[in-house]
């Protein structure tokens, strides 16, 4: 018996496209489906200014395939360097939806990012007074600080501070992965959003560590224990519009994955809204994904749902999705959740 579901056209409020041939293979896996992209600005060099995101936003458009239309969302990267005005005309412009802070070395290409956070604080006050949203990396890099605890440590001693010095200062907590920071947003208003990726919906870190190290599965934030899924889960199926997708998908070359220093990232743009539909369908919540992945977003960040709709089948069959997609940078593995899918 097949069954499906139509929804408004979804939107990722997270995600990687890279650059020159990782970006021309990975930009039609998520135009496809996708409406609008919140485009990470973590290139080397990063994103910083409103003329590099203009100039990335062509590139985007210009690797776009004929007949897929895509909105590109640009995101400038936050250094203690950057220019308040220069924020600010980007954003008047246009050119620029939001800023993203990464403390320093806290995840992949984070380098340029902020140590000391006295330093950006013209350019918060700023984005406050004109209403433009910081999207967070939110882990604190501390050596002394134990990996799994670094985003619940993040929320204490850096997001928290930030919040209550810079009042209006509206932030996503990008893709969460704790009951500490689910938590975080019910209890703030509705200047606090938060993205869900795909993966962290389905994987604990059981996933990465038992059986053998499995390289794919391993992402920054990295998973954590069951307990905290299960809440991802429930503030993901909720219908708290404070809760939204951003798929965190983040191609690496294999070579890149599997090897001795593996990169952090998890590639989920080809087989998202299947795997969504199985996770909010598995939690009874099928009403729910439309508001999750195509609706929520656009109201925290003030525009318009999508026009078009998507229809998600359901068959007998397990859907067969690719294992790897090619690109000039060498092949990528696409996320893999280890259970059938009868999505597509
Ligand atoms: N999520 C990841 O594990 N990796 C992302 C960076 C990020 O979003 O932290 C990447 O750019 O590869
Ligand atoms: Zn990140
Ligand atoms: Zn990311």
């Amino acid at each position: 018996m097949t069954r499906t579901l139509t929804i408004r056209r979804p939107d990722d409020w997270h995600l990687h496209l890279r650059d020159g041939a990782m970006m021309e293979a990975v930009l039609p896996e998520t135009a496809r489906t996708f409406g609008r992209a919140i485009v990470m600005p973590n290139l080397v060099p990063p994103v910083v200014t409103g003329a590099q995101a203009a100039a990335y936003r062509d590139r985007i458009l210009k690797a776009l395939p004929e007949g897929m239309s895509f909105d590109p969302l640009m995101v400038l990267y936050l250094t203690e360097d950057t220019d308040p005005e220069d924020v600010a005309r980007a954003h008047a412009s246009g050119i620029a939806t939001s800023v993203k802070l990464y403390p320093a070395g806290a995840t992949t290409n984070s380098a340029s990012g902020v140590r000391d956070f006295d330093r950006v604080r013209p350019v918060l006050e700023k984005m406050a007074e004109i209403g433009m949203p910081l999207c967070t990396h939110g882990e604190v890099t501390d050596h002394d600080i134990d990996i799994f605890d670094r985003e619940a440590v993040f929320i204490d001693r850096v997001l928290d501070p930030i919040r209550r010095a810079t009042p209006g200062l509206r932030v996503v907590m990008e893709h969460i992965t704790t009951a500490q920071a689910a938590d975080y947003v019910r209890a703030h208003d509705s200047d606090l959003g938060a993205t869900i990726t795909t993966h962290h919906l389905i994987i604990n870190r059981n996933h990465i560590l038992v059986g053998g190290i499995k390289p794919h599965y391993y992402c920054l934030p990295v998973a954590k224990r069951e307990e905290h899924r299960q809440a991802l889960v429930a503030a993901a199926t909720s219908g708290d519009a404070r809760f939204f997708l951003g798929t965190d998908s983040a191609p690496h070359p294999d070579e890149l994955k599997e090897h001795a220093c593996g990169c952090a990232g998890c590639f989920t743009a080809t087989n998202t809204m299947p795997l969504l539909a199985h996770v909010f369908e598995a939690a009874d919540a099928l009403d729910k994904l439309e508001g999750f992945a195509s609706l929520h977003g656009p109201a925290f960040y003030g525009l318009a749902p999508n026009d078009d709709t998507i229809t998600l089948t359901k068959s007998d069959q397990a859907t067969a999705f690719p294992a790897k997609i090619e690109s000039g940078a060498g092949p990528v593995t696409v996320f893999d959740p280890g259970f059938p899918v009868y999505w597509s």
